[in-house]
């Protein structure tokens, strides 16, 4: 049996996670942990790992603390950049006891959707990115975008692509977009979506478009069971869930 404590339990992401690891055989909640409890609960429940869906401001201190107590962890959490990560593995040192794994989107689909986006990349002389999001998400881009837009932009730098294309001289409301990596995102905050998003492919003459949509945050439960499940088997730092579903 492994012994999980979910940080955030009460918050979207954390309660639907509570249910989903609750019903898993193997896996049991040993601590439910929100705003204003001690991170204490994680070592007196007897965690042996732990699930992180709070908020990007406090995320790395919540992996600090678990790995200095050689809890494993998750982390749901967006927002979770490379100097964040680059602190963790400072953190972990040379020789890992304790596993991190950084999973920006736990959706089949959406690591699906990253992964075609990947490839497609250096194929399409241009390239845009969309994610609508529910509008109480507090984090703009959202951290699948960014993944997404890194991964497209680090295909294209190893197959040697040209910049993208774009003759705009004026932009004074930002209605290019933010640019992550170089490519431009557009951030949409709406009632009625979940989490969806769009990679727009342009080159002569066609446009090729990936989408993904989750319509309920059941869609990341699987994910979140595999990564609480495999978290313990991968010492050290691991971004994305690819290397547990065997992608
Ligand atoms: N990787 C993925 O597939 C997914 C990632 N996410 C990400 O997960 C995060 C959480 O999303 P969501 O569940 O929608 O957000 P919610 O706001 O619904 O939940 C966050 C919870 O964390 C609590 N919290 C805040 N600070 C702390 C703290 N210091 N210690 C413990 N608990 C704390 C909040 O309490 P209070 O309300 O009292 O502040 C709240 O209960 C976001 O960053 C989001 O982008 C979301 C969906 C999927
Ligand atoms: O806040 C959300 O809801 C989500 N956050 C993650 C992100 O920022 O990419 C994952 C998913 O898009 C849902």
């Amino acid at each position: 049996m492994t012994r999980v404590a979910v940080l955030g339990a009460k918050g979207r992401m954390g309660s639907e996670s509570v249910r989903a690891i609750g019903a898993t055989d193997g896996l049991e909640v040993v601590a439910e942990i929100d705003q204003g409890d001690s991170l204490e609960l994680i070592t007196s429940s007897g965690a042996e790992v732990a699930l992180d869906f709070t908020q990007p401001g406090v995320a790395l201190d919540n992996v600090t603390w678990c790995v200095e107590h050689g809890v494993h962890v998750v982390v749901g959490t967006s927002g979770f950049d490379d100097e964040r990560i680059a602190a963790v593995r400072t953190l972990l040192g040379d020789e890992p006891a304790t596993g991190v794994l950084i999973v920006p989107n736990f959706s089949i689909g959406a690591i699906l959707m990253m992964r075609f986006a990947e490839t497609a990349a250096p194929f399409f002389e241009s390239i845009e990115v969309i994610e609508m999001h529910h509008p109480d998400k507090i984090d703009a881009p959202s951290g699948t975008a960014v993944r997404t837009a890194e991964l497209m932009a680090a295909a294209r730098e190893a197959a040697g692509s040209t910049p993208l294309p774009d003759a705009t001289t004026t932009d004074p409301d930002g209605a290019r977009g933010a640019r992550v990596a170089d490519i431009p995102v557009h951030s949409v905050r709406a009632r009625g979506f979940v989490a969806s998003q769009q990679v727009l492919f342009g080159g002569a003459g066609e446009a090729f478009t990936i989408r993904h949509d989750s319509h309920d945050r059941t869609s990341f439960m699987p994910g979140v069971v595999a990564a609480v499940s495999g978290v313990s088997a991968r010492p050290g730092v691991t971004v994305g869930l690819d290397a547990v579903l065997g992608l």
